[in-house]
C-alpha cells in the first residue's frame, strides 16, 4: 500500500519555506506534494494520508499570517484518519517566553478535525522559558527549528525528525536497516 505524503507551509520571510524545501529534498520520491498555504484550499489537505505542516510564530506568540487566514477557512474540514507531523520556526533567544507558540495553536486547530499526531519531539537541547507548543513537560508537539540562532542545527534536526516520522508511519524499519548491515 502506498502512502501519500504532503508538506504544507506558511512562511513570512522564507525560513519555514526553506525548512519545507529541505524536508522535501530529504523525502525525495516519498513526497507527493509540497504547497504554500497561501496558495492552498483547505479541502486539498484531505487528498493525502500524511500531512507535514510547517508554521512560524510572529508578533509575540501569534500565528503566521498565511496560516491565520488558512485556518479561518477550514469550515467543517474532516481530517479523520490523517497523520499529521508539525515543524516550526521560532526565535528562542529573542522570544524565550513564546518560543514556537504558533505550532501549539496549529495543533489545537488540526487536532479538533480528527487527525493523529506523529513526530512529537524532545525539547531538551533548546533554550527557552515558555512555549505553547509543549506536548508534555519534555516534548514539543513537533519539530522545533530556530534559523535565527541555531541554523547550524537545522539540517540535523530535520533529518532526525524525519527518521522518527517515517518510523511512526511505518515507512522505515530501523531493525531492517540494521539487519541489512
Ligand atoms: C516581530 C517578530 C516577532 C516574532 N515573534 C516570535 C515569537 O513570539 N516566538 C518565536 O518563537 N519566534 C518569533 N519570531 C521569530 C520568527 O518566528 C522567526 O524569525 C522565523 O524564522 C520566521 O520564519 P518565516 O520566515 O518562515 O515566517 C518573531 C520575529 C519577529 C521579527
Amino acid at each position: 500500500m502506498s502512502v501519500s505524503i504532503a508538506i504544507f507551509y506558511g512562511s513570512t520571510t522564507g525560513n519555514t519555506e526553506m525548512a519545507a524545501n529541505k524536508i522535501a529534498e530529504e523525502l525525495g520520491g516519498l513526497l507527493t506534494h509540497i504547497g504554500d498555504v497561501s496558495q492552498t484550499k483547505p479541502a486539498e489537505l484531505t487528498q493525502y494520508d500524511v500531512l507535514l505542516l510547517g508554521v512560524s510564530t510572529w508578533n509575540i506568540g501569534e500565528m503566521q499570517d498565511d496560516w491565520f487566514d488558512f485556518l479561518r477557512k477550514l469550515g467543517d474540514l474532516d481530517l479523520t484518519g490523517k497523520k499529521v507531523g508539525l515543524f516550526a520556526m521560532g526565535d528562542s533567544y529573542g522570544y524565550p517566553d513564546n518560543f514556537l507558540d504558533a505550532m501549539g495553536e496549529l495543533w489545537e486547530a488540526i487536532q479538533k478535525r480528527g487527525a493523529a499526531l506523529v513526530g512529537v519531539w524532545p525539547a531538551a537541547g533548546y533554550q527557552f522559558d515558555e512555549s505553547q507548543a509543549m506536548y508534555d513537560d519534555e516534548h514539543f508537539v513537533g519539530l522545533g527549528l530556530d534559523e535565527d540562532n541555531e541554523s547550524d542545527q537545522t539540517e540535523d534536526r530535520i533529518r532526525g525528525w524525519l527518521v522518527q516520522v517515517l518510523q511512526e508511519i511505518g515507512l522505515l524499519d530501523l531493525q531492517d536497516l540494521a539487519d541489512a548491515g
